[in-house]
């Protein structure tokens, strides 16, 4: 008889919660997994109370998954060693920014045949280039490491809406025991071996997300209560910016200020997805092509551009003219946003290699991110985009 596998999440924000619901039941299912599950949190104080406190008491995760209780048996833990000392299985659930020093505060203090599987989208920045986040963890802890990614925003999981989940995990046994952890009747997962795929498209998504939404700026503007939309549009001659400085002090509804809402930002979409492809295929050759029509492709990049935290944070950058650290502040109560980091992280690698003629939307994302081209210049960066020479 083999003892039942201890399971802990490194990570506990708005998606690492929603997991932490699913893992915590799920283990109660199986013989194959121990029943408690340790859930490392960064410390915070919330309303006068340490965060572990209240989640141990309360079992609700109150900063970054209000209103949705987790499982008793999911244990809040401040020191990331001492949840992970025991663990035969550590997902890895917290933005991408923290993963190195994690890693390294856990360097020999996990057992030596622990596996690991990330959910974390974006990638690692070091002096030689990019690495994917699944191998920080590999080579730092010296362990195997599956990914998980898919059209998952965090709060629609929580509220047991139906969706879908890729596994990436060369292993089939281990891709196997990792289903049956994560999988629910409304979580619906499936295993594939191309796992450098799975996480370059997670990690790539987010990116075209901004790119969505700085569409909906451009092509939409809130019109004064009472007036045309075709006449404010041709009063205005201020910059995107500055248009949209002033209309949001109105406030009111959105409308398709030169009617090509959707479908340009169907072809942002398109265009982003065929700029992931050539990405992978000239820096991580080998992808299959059938990965990108897995929820971690095509689907995640839909949902992030329809209803993610980088799409609603780019509105409100292009909408009101502050930073994006300000407005990451404002929005998003202490989560963090991917897109914009990873934007930079992947301009380092295209400009290294005199590469960014030929990914234009990206280019074109990360020198709107940092100001250096106005948004409404970036239609004109698209126009001839390789993809229709
Ligand atoms: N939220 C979603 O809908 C969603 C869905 C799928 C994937 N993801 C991915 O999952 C990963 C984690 O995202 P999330 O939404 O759970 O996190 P989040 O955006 O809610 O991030 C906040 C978390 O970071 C922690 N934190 C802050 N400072 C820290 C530090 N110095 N060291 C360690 N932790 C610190 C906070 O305590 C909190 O737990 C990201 O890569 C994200 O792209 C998110
Ligand atoms: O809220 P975002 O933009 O970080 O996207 C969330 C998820 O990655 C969607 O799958």
């Amino acid at each position: 008889m083999t003892e039942p596998l201890k399971v802990a999440i490194v990570g506990s924000g708005n998606w690492g919660s929603a997991i932490a619901k699913i893992v915590g039941h799920n283990v109660l299912k199986s013989d194959d997994f121990a029943t408690e599950v340790k859930m490392y949190v960064y410390e915070e104080m919330v309303d006068g109370r340490k965060l572990t406190e209240i989640i141990n008491t309360e079992h609700e995760n109150i900063k970054y998954l209000k209103g949705h209780k987790l499982p008793e048996n999911v244990v809040a833990v401040p020191d990331a060693r001492d949840a992970c000392r025991e663990a035969d299985i550590l997902i890895f659930v917290l933005p991408h920014q923290f993963v190195r020093r994690i890693c390294s505060n856990l360097q020999g203090h996990i057992k030596p045949t622990a596996v690991a599987i990330s959910l974390i989208k974006g990638f690692d920045v070091h002096d030689k280039g990019l690495e994917l986040i699944s191998n920080v963890v590999r080579t730092m802890l010296s362990i195997d490491c599956a990914v998980l990614m898919g059209a998952n925003i965090a709060s629609e999981v929580a509220g047991e809406n139906y969706c879908e989940a890729t596994i990436g995990c060369k292993k089939p046994d281990f891709g196997k025991l990792l289903k049956k952890l994560f999988q629910t009747d409304y979580f619906r997962i499936v295993v594939v071996e191309d796992e450098i795929t799975v996480e370059l498209c997670g990690a790539l998504k987010d990116i075209v997300g901004i790119s969505a939404d700085i569409i909906d700026c451009v092509y939409k503007k809130q019109v004064p209560e009472g007036e045309k939309p075709d006449e404010i549009y041709y009063k205005e001659k201020g910059t995107v910016d500055h248009v949209y400085r002033n209309v949001t002090a109105t406030g009111a509804g959105f409308v398709d200020g030169l009617g090509y809402g959707d479908n340009t930002k169907a072809a942002v979409i398109r265009l982003g997805l065929m700029e992931m492809v050539k990405f992978c295929e000239e820096f991580y050759p080998g992808s299959k092509m059938s990965t990108f029509l897995e929820s971690c492709g095509v689907a995640d990049l839909v949902t992030t551009c329809y209803g993610g935290r980088n799409r609603r944070v780019a509105e409100a950058f292009v909408k009101t003219g502050k930073s994006i650290p300000e407005l990451e502040k404002e929005m998003l109560n202490g989560q963090s946003l991917q897109g914009p980091p990873t934007a930079a992280e992947i301009n380092i690698m295209l400009k290294a290699k005199n590469m960014e003629d030929r990914f234009p939307l990206f280019t074109a994302i990360h020198r709107i991110c940092i100001r250096e081209l106005e948004p409404q210049k970036f239609i004109d960066c698209l126009k001839n985009h390789p993809e229709h020479m």
